[in-house]
């Protein structure tokens, strides 16, 4: 299988399983990672996803460059009828987690930048390779790097095809933790099992209010997670969160 999934206490692992060319996406990846992540939004057992590549050598290095079929039908048609072939399947407000294991180089960074959270192995390498090889990082990393590092290191990354280091991207915000590469896989099963404890529809709002948020202006986000706040007031996972809390034990949460 060119992408494998597991699921496990709420957490969806997919791990990109094409460590003999790097896990860069061949159109049989790119098909299934569709259908996983169609799976994991829809999947109400599943509450948040951790993707990361086989191997310690790579997480994924974009477009399978030797497999890239030849256009069938014009841009326009294409994008027209379905947008972009990657991105939009990963909309949804369960968290996702890029457990980054080597290099994240192209569509591979591009993939690890429309996750919420980045863990990274030291030997990791990041980078926008995309002018290398007469292309351009058009799946959004012209618009998500620059947004989540300085924006001299974005425009250097961007223009030179350079790649940076496990610890400059940790320096520069662009992941939030470094590990050898042995604790990466329990990092990462650390966090989503962490977050998968908390009230599903909690979390899922405030990925929404904390997502959309970004792009408003201060007061109207203010306003808007309120209303998130409000839409989650009555539910009955709230009630068992406080009555929990007064009780000394573990809330259950059921996504009610
Ligand atoms: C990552 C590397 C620097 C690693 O170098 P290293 O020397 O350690 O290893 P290699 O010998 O080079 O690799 C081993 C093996 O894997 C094959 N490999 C690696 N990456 C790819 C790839 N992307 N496509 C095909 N094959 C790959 C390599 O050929 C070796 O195979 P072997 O010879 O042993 O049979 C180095 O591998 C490297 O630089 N890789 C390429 C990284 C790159 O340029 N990525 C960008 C690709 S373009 C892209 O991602 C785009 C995304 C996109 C944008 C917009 C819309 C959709 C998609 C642009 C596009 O598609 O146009």
């Amino acid at each position: 299988m060119p992408v494998m999934l597991e699921v496990k206490n709420h957490v969806a692992y997919i791990t990109l399983n094409r460590p003999e060319a790097m896990n860069s996406l061949d159109p049989e990846s790119i098909a299934d990672l569709a259908e996983i992540w169609t799976r994991v939004r829809t999947d109400p057992d599943i509450r948040v996803a951790v993707l990361t590549g086989a191997g310690e050598k790579s997480f994924c290095t974009g477009t399978d460059m030797k497999k890239a079929p030849p256009p069938t039908e014009c841009m326009a048609a294409t994008y027209l009828r379905e947008g972009q072939p990657l991105l939009p399947h990963m909309k949804m407000w369960k968290p996702i987690i890029a457990a980054i294991n080597g290099y994240a180089v192209g569509g591979g960074l591009e993939i690890a930048l429309a996750c919420d959270m980045r863990i990274a192995s030291s030997n990791a390498k990041f980078g926008l390779t995309e002018v290398k090889v007469a292309s351009l990082a058009g799946l959004n990393g012209t618009q998500a790097l620059p947004r989540s590092v300085p924006q001299a290191v974005a425009m250097k990354m961007l223009l030179t095809g350079e790649m940076i280091s496990a610890e400059e991207a940790l320096r520069y915000g662009l992941v939030s933790d470094v590990v050898e590469p042995s604790a990466l896989a329990d990092l990462a099963r650390t966090y989503a099992e962490k977050i998968a404890s908390a009230a599903p529809l909690s979390v899922q709002a405030t990925k929404q209010a904390a997502v959309l948020g970004k792009d408003m202006p201060l007061e109207h986000g203010i306003l808007y997670s309120h209303l998130l706040w409000g839409v989650l007031r009555d539910t009955e996972d709230r009630k068992e969160g406080f009555k929990a809390f007064g009780e000394r034990r573990t809330p259950e949460f059921r996504g009610a």
